[in-house]
């Protein structure tokens, strides 16, 4: 609550604050294409981005049914988008979101490393460190909007943004709880 309240205080901020109940207002970005190629990965349909020009500010809605779970493509759209709106100069901050009902994010797909390769594994593994890296990195002011349950690699992209705003709700949860699975993220 201290950190909203802070937040709202900000100027800088405050038109990323109005797009998070105004995105009707906004444009809709053309799907990144040209990276998802390279890395022979379809283009983002799990990804509903408003951009509005006029305050700088983008909404990504994650909208990977059921429960947003990081998969390699998922994660490659997540990449491609934040590198896209990068290179706008027009756009200052991005919110994520989810469109998805009580879920932010379920964290990484399981099923990547469910009797896959090891090379899928890797290359999977390498779109995890991409992701929160760049979001870690990125020169623009993002925010989560935690509007659900977001466990471990939810988590983990939340952490990574510069700003957290969770909805009240005790029925969801957010924490690193990958280890109950038996998991190690491995070293970067
Ligand atoms: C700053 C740097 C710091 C570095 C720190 C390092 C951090 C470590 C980095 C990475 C490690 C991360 C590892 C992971 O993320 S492993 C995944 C962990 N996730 C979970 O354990 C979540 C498990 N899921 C749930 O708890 C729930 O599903 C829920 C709360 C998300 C949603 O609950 P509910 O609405 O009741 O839905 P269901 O449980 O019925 O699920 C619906 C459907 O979705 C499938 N599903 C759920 N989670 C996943 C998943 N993670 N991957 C793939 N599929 C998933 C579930 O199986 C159901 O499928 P269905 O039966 O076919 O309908």
């Amino acid at each position: 609550m201290a950190l909203r309240a802070a937040l709202r205080k900000s100027c800088a901020l405050t038109g990323l604050f109005c797009q998070l109940s105004s995105s009707r207002h906004g444009r809709v970005c053309a799907s990144p294409v040209l990276v998802a190629q390279q890395r022979n990965s379809s283009t983002a349909q799990n990804i509903k981005l408003d951009f509005d020009q006029s305050t700088g500010v983008a909404v990504m809605h994650m909208q990977c049914p059921p429960v947003n779970a990081l998969s390699l493509e998922f994660l490659t759209e997540i990449c491609i988008t934040v590198e896209k709106l990068e290179m706008d100069k027009s756009c200052r901050g991005l919110i994520i979101t989810s469109s998805q009902p009580k879920v932010f994010s379920a964290g990484l797909d399981l099923l990547e490393m469910y009797e896959t390769s090891t090379e899928h594994r890797g290359e999977f593994w390498r779109a995890v460190q991409e992701m929160w890296l760049k979001l870690y990195s990125s020169k623009l002011v993002t925010i989560a909007a935690i509007n659900g349950s977001s466990p471990a690699g939810g988590c983990l992209m939340a952490m990574t943004c510069d700003y957290r705003i969770m909805a009240d709700n005790p029925r969801y949860g957010i924490g690193l709880n990958e280890t109950q699975l038996g998991m190690v993220a491995p070293f970067w």
